[in-house]
């Protein structure tokens, strides 16, 4: 199964917004179709956009030369138009440029679908090979929590956090895989929950809202997680929610894993701060199914992805190299003092930490004091 291909002159898509329980391709023959489906979530995930954003840059070459028309000028139309359509994932503008780097090199359009399928076949080889790198670097976790879909779904054949939980399944074996639902368009439950279950490995799908207490609990071993992008300092925009999984691993000390092929990271953005978040519309919030639930008249607001800052990251893996820091070695408790791990208990007793503050009640601390409300804010 391919979720995105190239075949007979347009792209052939598995239609990802009606998964789990219609498999329908679609066949996509020019670049704004794509566009649409690009925005609607048909094809979605950044290796399959990286992908995506290559071929529909193909469309647009072949239909310039049938139709006579001016190359360059289709091209960089084509090239804007697809890179405003999913803002956050890096991989969608590094396809498109990777097309726009053979035309520059005198590329016509036999040059660039060329191009475009080799895009194709290297994010097959690469999320194969960071999969295994991964699944080294995990061998022994056998509970794990990933978030959104990093399956095959969101690349060509193969996935990034999934293609590590294949490896770590069918090599030293997984116990269980937490699959967060990912609000609002059900990423996790939908296709991650549908990859898992054709692959046999044993998960659960939990509201988003369980993770963090199910981590704390001490039931997951590592969370793992795909990303759209990586900033040059290391932080790290993934669906949103991300953040939360990392926090909470960094509680418990448990690694938090970023897999992503180095199409994903972009050294063009310094941090995190930097990478544009594509916010979505509101009625994905406010609506399941298009039957509205929210309560009349009130507004929503749907950033469709968060950043990780470095500092929470264990590792990022890529098909060439692990980037871990070891400052984020969350298993190095001398920098990350949890109260709940039964380490830290008896040596980290202070009346600064405020997990203390009961024992030590003071009128000054400002938790304290009768505040009047208005003085909260
Ligand atoms: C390639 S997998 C990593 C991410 O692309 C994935 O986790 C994700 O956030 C996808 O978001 P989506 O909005 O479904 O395209």
């Amino acid at each position: 199964m391919r979720t995105i291909d190239w075949l007979d002159g347009s792209v052939r898509i598995i239609d990802q917004t009606r998964l789990p329980h219609t498999e329908t391709h679609v066949d996509v023959h020019d670049v704004e179709d794509l566009i649409v489906h690009i925005r609607s979530l048909a094809v979605r995930g950044a290796m399959a956009l990286g992908v995506a954003g290559a071929m529909g840059m193909a469309l647009a070459a072949t239909r310039a030369e049938r139709d006579h028309l001016d190359m360059d000028g289709e091209l960089a139309a084509a090239a804007r138009l697809l890179v405003e359509a999913r803002p956050t994932a890096a991989n969608l503008a590094w396809g498109v440029g990777e097309i726009q780097k053979v035309r520059a090199a005198g590329a016509d359009a036999a040059g660039i679908v060329a191009a475009a399928l080799a895009v194709r076949d290297a994010d097959l080889d690469a999320n194969s090979a960071l999969s295994e790198r991964g699944a080294r670097l995990l061998a022994g976790a056998r509970r794990i929590l990933t978030h959104c879909n990093a399956g095959a779904l969101a690349g060509v054949e193969y996935g990034t956090a999934l293609g590590v939980i294949g490896r770590l399944h069918a090599t030293t074996g997984l116990d269980m895989v937490y699959v967060c639902e990912t609000r609002p368009l059900l990423q996790g439950s939908r296709l991650t929950a549908w990859e898992l279950g054709r692959h046999g490995i044993a998960h659960r799908v939990i509201v988003d809202s369980a993770a963090a207490g199910l981590i704390l609990a001490g039931d997951v071993d590592a969370v793992v997680v795909g990303a759209d992008r990586v900033a040059a300092n290391g932080d790290v925009a993934n669906k949103v929610g991300t953040l939360g999984h990392a926090l909470a691993a960094r509680h418990a000390g448990i690694p938090f894993v970023v897999a992503a092929p180095e199409s994903t990271i972009d050294l063009g953005t310094p941090t995190g701060s930097d990478i544009p978040i594509e916010i979505r519309d509101e009625r994905e919030v406010l609506e399941i199914d298009g039957r509205r639930v929210a309560a009349p008249g009130s507004l929503g607001w749907n950033p469709a992805f968060d950043i990780t800052p470095s500092a929470l990251v264990t590792a990022i893996v890529t098909e060439h190299r692990s980037l871990n820091d070891p400052r984020n070695d969350p298993r190095d408790d001398s920098r990350h003092p949890s109260p709940h791990d039964p380490r830290n208990r008896t040596e980290r007793l202070s009346p600064h930490e405020p997990w203390n503050r009961t024992e030590h009640p003071s009128p000054n601390e400002p938790w304290n004091r009768a505040t009047p409300e208005e003085d909260l804010v």
